[in-house]
């Protein structure tokens, strides 16, 4: 009889566990993969400044053939300078604005076929969307969105050419967690980093008999140069529940950005809150991982508990702020 109990115990806490570990390693997709990065083209807009250029001084350490893109020309010409400095490798500039795809084909063919692809650059002017100009919200889509479906488009026929001989190739977009969850203030911001999660899913589904694979990378607040000029203009409430998650320096995000273009993860988080982001919205992106995978399956529905707390407290906030202005 007592043996009955003990083994019906262990099936269910451990077997049931076990067998879907077990099946999920044999049905995630796509395949693990490694991106190499040494002696290879890695291709980064916005890679001027912030979290581009830790990304560019990191890659350019690890040995990688590295060009920007960006606007600015002084500040991609300090961006080579600094590089060269710190890892005495010479560093392909185009000055381009993501918005005009003429441009950005042009500079993509002279730099030649890319490897890594980091569609980094963005902008980001938090506002109410009652009072922001129709011309920031057209901005901020036409740079964060149009812009990176310009980048792709323009890199793919390169990027597929002898792939087979070349080994694997990634595509990276920057995203944000207001790119996960809508947040205060950021209503045409969230709106552009919402909308590069439909495109990289899709576009997964396209490229992947190319070897090409797709990442998402979800950080939070970071400091950098642009991060500091939102300050400038952030509403108070977009700074509280942003604070629900800690900041971070464009160093470690970088770090995290690589380490997981490297792994071929589809989606990456950046700090602890990230990585309980990117549980809660999990829904149906690939995944390679089967611990991941086990991970969100038992966390779904904890996380869903958590989610409604943080929304919980965020109303309360709200809340609280227009009682004080009155
Ligand atoms: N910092 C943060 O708190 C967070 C940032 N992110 C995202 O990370 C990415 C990088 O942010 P961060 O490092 O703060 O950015 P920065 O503002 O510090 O730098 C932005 C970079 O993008 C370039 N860029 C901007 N607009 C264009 C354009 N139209 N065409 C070409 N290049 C352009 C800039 O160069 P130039 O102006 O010369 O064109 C610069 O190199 C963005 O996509 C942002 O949304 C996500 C979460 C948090
Ligand atoms: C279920 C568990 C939930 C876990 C915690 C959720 C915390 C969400 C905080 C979101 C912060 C968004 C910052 C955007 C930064 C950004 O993109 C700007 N700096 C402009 O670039």
């Amino acid at each position: 009889m007592a043996e009955v109990y003990f083994f019906s115990f262990f099936s269910l806490i451990l077997l049931v566990p076990l067998s879907l570990l077990l099946l999920l390693y044999f049905i995630v997709r796509p395949n693990p993969i490694r991106v190499p990065i040494k002696n290879r083209h890695v291709f980064i807009t916005g890679g001027s400044s912030g979290i581009g250029l830790s990304l560019a001084h990191l890659c350019a350490q690890q040995g990688a053939d590295v060009t920007l893109l960006a606007r600015s020309v002084a500040k991609l010409e300090e961006a080579k300078e600094s590089i060269k400095l710190a890892t005495g490798r010479d560093v392909a500039v185009f000055s381009a604005d993501v918005r005009d795809y003429a441009a950005v084909k042009r500079a993509v063919e002279e730099a030649g076929p890319i490897d890594v692809l980091v569609c980094n650059h963005g902008v980001y002017l938090p506002q109410e969307l009652q009072d922001q100009e129709l011309e920031e919200i057209k901005f901020m889509i036409d740079v964060n969105l149009t812009g990176t479906f310009h980048l792709i488009k323009a890199a793919l026929p390169g990027m597929k050419t002898n792939r087979a001989e070349r080994g694997p190739a990634s595509i990276a977009i920057m995203s944000s967690q207001a790119g996960q969850v809508g947040i205060y203030g950021y209503a045409a911001y969230s709106a552009s980093k919402f909308a590069l999660k439909g495109l990289a899913e899709a576009l997964q589904q396209e490229i992947i008999s190319d070897n090409i694979h797709v990442t998402l990378i979800f950080p939070p607040d970071t400091e950098t140069p642009g991060f500091a000029e939102e300050n400038k203009r952030r509403p108070q409430l977009t700074s509280i529940i942003a604070a629900s998650s800690g900041a971070m320096k464009a160093d470690e995000v970088a770090g995290k950005s690589l380490a997981g273009i490297q792994s071929g993860n589809f989606i990456v988080s950046c700090n602890f809150e990230g990585f309980l982001l990117s549980v809660a919205t999990a829904g149906l992106s690939p995944q390679r991982s089967y611990l991941m995978a086990f991970v969100e399956i038992m966390g779904a529905g904890v996380l869903r508990l958590a989610g409604i707390f943080f929304q919980w407290n965020w109303y309360g906030s709200i809340e609280k702020w227009h009682a004080k202005k009155k």
